[in-house]
């Protein structure tokens, strides 16, 4: 054996001798022969095409984008399918990613890909500052004969899903503008918090139908990136949400982003001092998100007169307390906000708004009647939907929430109470929530009964009084005309 052996070895010898005797005295071209036979053989032999992706790369050594969206992409089929799996632990979850040298199978359309985690360690120590590391790369494989599917379809397709994984997994940010205090630094600047509001489609109360509606919306929204190019709309979309305090519009805000997986920006409009810093806010949004301005009516610059008309008023009839009010408001008055409506229309459609798209803007009011037509018309605000006072359907949402309870015996007495009160789903759940630890549910429906109750005896009380004054108020008025008539009669 170790005669064969002995043999052998000194014949891969020879071999070896011989060949770098060919390449150093062989002419050139006919060395490039051998290179493009070798090749060409080695295509008929092995017809699998290899890409690497690296995770670290250009010059600055960043780390890939497309190496994380591939380790996102593969994650769910690293789990089922390798054997040697790492364990890395994030904020919220420990996630599991396939080892190195492991190998996972993909497939697309009926075509099979595989993909395995290499890596690429230095064999010489580094003389660099850095300690030479190893390069990690995910080695995608696949028959030659799919080339084109893989560069024009597949790789799409891997990079698509894995920059969605990623999105998902993201820890949303909730941001909102400087403090309004003057510093500068903080002007046209965004501060954030993790996004954590709890708020679903599931847990909003509200008409079936209409939550149907907005969930359809979102969802044409966020998968037509392609039809808004098309049509040559910038990529975003406009809700107004109206309806008395307590009826859900910033929950429904929470949900929607929450649904669409996006970060909120919550603007404070009066904290911005003007066109330019609002320009600059509108900059620093970055795609995927929800722009906020609740209570619009109380930002605009209508409003705001009004309210100045007023204290200058109640300043004249204060006397000399009114001057050192005066002095104060006029301390107030420097640093108010001088964003104007066409300001705040530019923000939301103008040429800036185009710039990282894929923005759902929400607008919300207790009063939309007090906002200009401008602001709300369709193009800007694309959908209106009022948030009301709380019906069964609601109802029935919170009591599921609160209470765990899909059915009982007083649903049909609350019902009614419903119909016949105006009751925000604010108070519903207020009323519905347990008071201590385990509060028994037949408790807490009968605590939401008897508020039901109690509302609708307010009510009826307020009506007939509002029926007595009004009678007062006519008979009173009688006389008046009476007068009048005898006045002009008398005139004559
Ligand atoms: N439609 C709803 N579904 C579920 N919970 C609701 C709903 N409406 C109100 N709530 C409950 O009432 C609280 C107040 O609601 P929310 O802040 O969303 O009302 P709003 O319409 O934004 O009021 P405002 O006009 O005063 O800002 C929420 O924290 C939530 O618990
Ligand atoms: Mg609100």
């Amino acid at each position: 054996m170790s005669e064969i052996w002995s043999l052998f070895g000194s014949k891969i010898a020879s071999i070896l001798f011989m060949w770098a005797m060919i390449e150093r005295y062989m002419p050139r071209h006919f060395r490039n022969f051998i290179d493009r036979f070798s090749q060409q053989l080695d295509k008929l032999l092995n017809p699998y095409v290899e890409i690497k992706f690296f995770e670290y790369s250009g010059s600055y050594m960043r780390s890939s984008d497309t190496f994380s969206a591939i380790e996102n992409y593969l994650s769910s089929k690293s789990m089922a399918q390798a054997r040697k799996l790492k364990g890395t632990s994030t904020r919220n979850s420990l996630v599991l990613k396939m080892d190195d040298y492991e190998e996972v199978t993909d497939e697309l359309k009926g075509i099979k890909f595989s993909w395995s985690l290499r890596k690429i360690v230095p064999m010489e120590k580094s003389l660099s500052v850095y300690p030479a590391s190893e390069k990690r790369f995910y080695r995608l494989t696949f028959h030659g004969r799919h080339r084109r599917f893989v560069t024009k379809t597949y790789l799409k397709h891997v990079l698509d899903e894995g920059k969605a994984i990623s999105m998902a997994k993201r820890q949303r940010k909730l941001y909102t503008n400087g403090n309004g205090d003057g510093y500068s630094d903080k002007i046209g600047k965004w501060s954030h918090v993790i996004f954590e509001h709890p708020a679903t489609f599931e847990t909003v109360a509200m008409d079936p139908e209409k939550k149907k509606e907005i969930i359809e919306d979102l969802t044409t929204f966020k998968n037509s990136k392609e039809y808004y190019a098309k049509i040559g709309k910038p990529w975003k979309r406009g809700y107004l949400l109206f309806g008395p305090p307590g009826t859900g519009k910033s929950t429904l805000i929470a949900a929607i982003a929450n649904f669409l997986s996006y970060d909120v920006y919550d603007i404070e409009l009066t904290a911005v001092m003007s066109n330019a810093e609002l320009r600059k806010l509108l900059i620093g949004i970055a795609s995927k998100s929800v722009v906020v301005i609740e209570d619009i009516d109380c930002s605009l610059e209508l409003t705001g007169q009004r309210k100045a008309e007023t204290s200058e008023k109640e300043e004249a009839s204060d006397g000399a307390v009114g001057v050192v009010k005066k002095q104060a408001e006029e301390g107030k008055k420097e640093k108010k906000s001088q964003v104007t409506l066409s300001g705040l229309l530019n923000f939301i459609d103008g040429i800036w708004s185009a710039s990282n798209g894929e923005r759902v803007i929400i607008f919300t009011t207790n009063y939309v009647e007090k906002l200009d037509q401008a602001l709300v018309r369709r193009g800007r605000m694309d959908k209106h939907i009022e948030l009301s006072y709380c019906g069964f359907e609601g109802f029935k949402v919170l009591a599921r929430n609160y209470l765990s309870l899909e059915s009982h015996d007083r649903f049909e007495e609350i019902r009614g109470l419903l119909e016949e009160t105006k009751t925000t789903p604010a108070d519903v759940a207020e009323n519905l929530m347990p008071k201590v630890g385990n509060e028994d549910p037949e408790r807490c429906l009968e605590r939401l009964i008897q508020a039901l109750k109690n509302s609708k005896e307010e009510a009826t009380k307020k009506i007939e009084k509002e029926k007595e004054t009004a009678t007062i108020e006519e008979s009173s008025g009688e006389g008046e005309d009476t007068e009048d008539a005898v006045k002009t009669c008398s005139r004559v």
